[in-house]
C-alpha cells in the first residue's frame, strides 16, 4: 500500500517505521509550508497533523478521491463538514480521537461502568487526562470520547468542561508534564470509596499501530468509519 502522510511529527514517524515494518511505502509525507502537495501516488492518506489545518488535509484527500484516516484531535467543530464531504464525493474517511485497540476496549468498559453507575447519585463523576507538554489541545481528544460516552449511559450528565463542576457536568482536569505519551483516568467518588478505571500509554507504537491497521482497513471501501468498525468491537 502507498501511503501519504499528512503531518510528520512524533506520530507521523512512528506511523513510518510501523508502515514500513508492514510492508506498506511511504510516497510522501508533509509538513508546515507544503502547502500543494500531489497526493496522486497514494493509496490512502494518514492524517496526523494539527488542530487548524487537519481539516483542509482531510477535504484535500476527499477531493482527491483518496481514502483518509485522522487522528489529529481539536477540530471536531468541523467534523460533520468533512462527514457530508465524504458523503457527497462518495469518499472514505475515518476520524478517531484514539487508534490504540487498548483505549478503544478502555471506551467499551468506561461506558459500561457509566451504565452500572447512573443511579448512583452518591457517586460524583471527575476525569483527568496527562499529555507531554507540546500538546496543544486540551482537553485531549480520547477525554472527550470518554466524557460523551459517559453522557450517552449515565442519567445524572449531560456536558463536560474542562476544570469547571456544576449540576450534569463532567469536569475534566488537563495536566501536562514532559513526555507523557498519554493517561486517562476516570473517577466515580463518594463519601465512603472510589471506582477508578485508568489507560496509561507507555509510548505512542499502539496509537500508530491503529492507524496503520485502520488504513489498511479502509482502503476499498466507501463511506464514514469508526474505530468500532475497524476492530469490529461496540
Ligand atoms: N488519534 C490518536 O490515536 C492520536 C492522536 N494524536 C494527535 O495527532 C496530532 C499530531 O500529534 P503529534 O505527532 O504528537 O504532534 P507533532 O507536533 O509532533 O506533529 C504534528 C506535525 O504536523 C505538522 N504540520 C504543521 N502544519 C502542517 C500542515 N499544514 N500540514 C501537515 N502537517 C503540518 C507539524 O510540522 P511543524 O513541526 O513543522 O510545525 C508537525 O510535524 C495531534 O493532534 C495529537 O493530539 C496523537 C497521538 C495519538
Ligand atoms: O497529543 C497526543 O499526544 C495524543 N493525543 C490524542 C488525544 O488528544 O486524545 C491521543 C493520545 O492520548 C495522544
Amino acid at each position: 500500500m502507498n501511503i501519504a502522510l499528512l503531518g510528520y511529527g512524533k506520530m507521523g514517524k512512528t506511523i513510518e517505521q510501523i508502515a514500513i515494518k508492514r510492508g506498506h511505502n511511504i510516497v510522501l509525507t508533509v509538513d508546515k509550508d507544503d502547502e500543494n502537495y500531489d497526493l496522486t501516488k497514494a493509496d490512502v492518506a494518514i492524517d496526523f497533523s494539527i488542530p487548524n489545518v487537519a481539516f483542509n488535509n482531510i477535504s484535500n484527500c476527499i477531493n482527491n478521491n483518496v481514502p483518509v484516516i485522522s487522528g489529529t484531535t481539536g477540530w471536531l467543530a468541523k467534523y460533520d463538514d468533512a462527514v457530508n464531504l465524504c458523503k457527497e464525493k462518495d469518499g472514505a474517511f475515518i476520524y478517531a480521537s484514539n487508534y490504540s485497540l487498548g483505549v478503544n476496549i478502555f471506551f467499551e468498559l468506561n461506558k459500561t461502568l457509566a451504565k452500572m453507575m447512573s443511579n448512583l447519585k452518591q457517586y460524583d463523576v471527575t476525569m483527568e487526562e496527562i499529555h507531554h507538554t507540546q500538546k496543544l489541545d486540551a482537553p485531549s481528544g480520547t477525554a472527550i470520547t470518554l466524557a460523551e460516552g459517559i453522557i450517552a449511559k449515565h442519567a445524572e450528565f449531560d456536558n463536560w468542561k474542562l476544570n469547571e463542576t456544576g449540576k450534569k457536568t463532567i469536569p475534566i482536569t488537563s495536566k501536562r508534564i514532559k513526555h507523557v505519551p498519554g493517561t486517562h483516568t476516570v473517577n466515580y467518588e463518594s463519601e465512603v470509596d472510589t471506582i477508578s478505571i485508568e489507560h496509561v500509554a507507555h509510548n505512542r507504537q499502539g496509537f500508530a499501530l491503529g492507524a496503520v491497521i485502520a488504513a489498511e482497513w479502509l482502503v476499498g471501501k466507501t463511506g464514514v468509519f469508526t474505530m468500532n468498525d475497524v476492530l469490529n468491537i461496540g
